[in-house]
């Protein structure tokens, strides 16, 4: 397989069995009467009635029974061995929301996980949220806003900051013992505003109300025990605008993911990704570290820079993708190459010569851009990119490339790391269990 079809969106070998695969679940008869929409006229139809009501509709609106096959097309289960979200091919929209814990009792947040688990489970296979949504008398216990659409391979991943284990939960004994706020890097300039977190919740779907209705919704059940403390939205081209599913470009123009270990490789995502055995608590086994880069571009001075010292900049073509005096996008960095006055072909302080150094030290990039308006203060844009890396080890992995980057790659003169966050990803949950119960019991 080319590196291209690895990263289109299909199945890999490892989502058939566990927890990032297309939905093989049967949908019950209750699940599919409601998404057919006849759980009650309909019945007193019978199946003629089924059929005709199906017939009426017009064919530009998709009926209820085409939307219940599009969910069983673009579901994603919950459950499995490890969380969804890494390993996915990236949907077309993210929603990010870091939370802060407003209580102190550990049995709060098991009941909050608790919830958050089987309220995950409806959104990502686009059921509503809870049983009381027709009872005139009560609030609903789901917003709304995401009913009929499907679950547009909507997935949640949830992980939890170094503050976390803070002492407040009685938790210091468990927290692993790199796992902790990333240093300041040279140039950083971090807002306190985009950094760090209890507990995250990376939603990412192909339709961004549905990833919204998540966000809203998880933060809706969590009051109480939690409150929202950043949130950013990001994007990427649609599946719509790429069908083949390229590799997508950021707002600089550059395809970005190129250079990413193949996910189906469940070796290399086992030395890369994956928490195993003896690498820290057990409780993060088939778990894994979410970097966070709130990473502001420069993107007018970036415009007016020519095409030649924007291709030195990633040390890649543009056009292509492929690296500098190579033809194939995913053609070998081959830092050693020189020109006839024995320069360096690509150039050592290129974001790619520096971000890979000797290739011996990966990470698994699932970045979106974002656009937040224009900031008031300088008129200009604020546009960039919410980096989240995940990685089996934050220090040796992400601090170890990040410190090499922050001194001398080219890319800083168009960028600002504006805000900063790590997360522990818990492993899956199995059906029946919750997340985070390898950490709570
Ligand atoms: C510490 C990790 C990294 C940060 C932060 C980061 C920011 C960042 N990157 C781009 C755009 C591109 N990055 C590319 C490659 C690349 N970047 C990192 C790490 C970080 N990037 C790695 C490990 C790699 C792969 C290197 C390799 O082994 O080949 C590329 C080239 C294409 C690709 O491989 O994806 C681009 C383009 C931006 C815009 C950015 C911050 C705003
Ligand atoms: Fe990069």
């Amino acid at each position: 397989m080319s590196k291209q079809e690895s990263n289109s969106p299909k199945l890999n070998s490892k989502e058939d069995d566990s927890s990032t695969g297309f939905i093989g679940k049967k949908l019950s008869r209750r699940e599919m009467l409601r998404l057919t929409g006849v759980g009650g006229l309909g019945l007193l139809l019978g199946g003629g009635g089924i059929g005709s009501i199906i017939a009426a509709r017009s064919a530009a609106a998709p009926s209820r029974a085409a939307q219940a096959s599009s969910a069983l097309a673009d579901s994603i289960p919950f459950f499995g061995e490890h969380q969804a979200g890494i390993l996915t091919p990236a949907q077309n929209f993210l929603c990010f929301a870091a939370f802060d814990l407003t209580t102190t009792k550990l049995s709060d947040v098991k009941k909050l996980f608790q919830a958050w688990t089987s309220t995950a489970a409806s959104l990502t296979s686009g059921q509503l949220i809870g049983n009381v949504n027709d009872n005139p008398n009560l609030p609903p216990t789901d917003t709304g806003e995401a009913d009929g659409l499907s679950p547009s391979r909507c997935t949640l991943t949830f992980g939890v900051g170094p503050s976390f284990f803070d002492g407040r939960l009685g938790l210091g004994s468990q927290r692993p013992a790199s796992f902790q706020d990333l240093p300041v890097f040279t140039g950083d300039n971090l807002e306190p505003q985009w950094c760090g977190g209890d507990l995250c919740v990376q939603a990412c779907a192909d339709d961004m109300q549905v990833a919204f209705h998540a966000i809203r919704n998880l933060a809706r059940i969590a009051r109480g025990t939690a409150v929202l403390r950043w949130t950013q939205e990001g994007f990427q081209r649609s599946s719509g605008a790429d069908p083949k599913g390229a590799t997508p470009r950021n707002l600089l123009g550059f395809k970005d993911g190129t250079g990413n270990p193949d996910v189906t490789d469940r070796k290399e995502m086992d030395t890369v990704v994956w928490n195993n055995n003896g690498d820290g608590p057990s409780w993060m086994n088939g778990g894994t570290y979410m970097a966070v880069r709130r990473v502001m571009l420069r993107i007018e001075v970036w415009d007016r820079s020519n095409l030649s010292d924007q291709e030195a900049t990633f040390g890649r073509h543009r056009q292509t993708g492929a690296p500098i005096g190579s033809k194939d996008e995913f053609d070998d960095l081959d830092l050693k190459a020189t020109d006839a006055s024995g320069k360096l072909i690509i150039p050592e302080n290129s974001h790619s010569a520096l971000a890979h150094g000797d290739g011996t030290v990966k990470m698994l990039r699932r970045a979106y851009s974002y656009s937040s308006g224009m900031n008031l203060k300088t008129g200009q844009l604020d546009a960039g990119l919410l980096f989240i890396s995940f990685q089996r080890d934050l220090v040796k992995q992400f601090v170890s490339i990040q410190q090499r980057l922050s001194k001398n790659d080219k890319l800083n003169e168009y960028m600002t790391h504006t805000g900063s966050a790590v997360f522990a990803c818990f492993p899956g949950a199995r059906e029946g269990g919750y997340i985070g119960q390898s950490l709570l019991g």
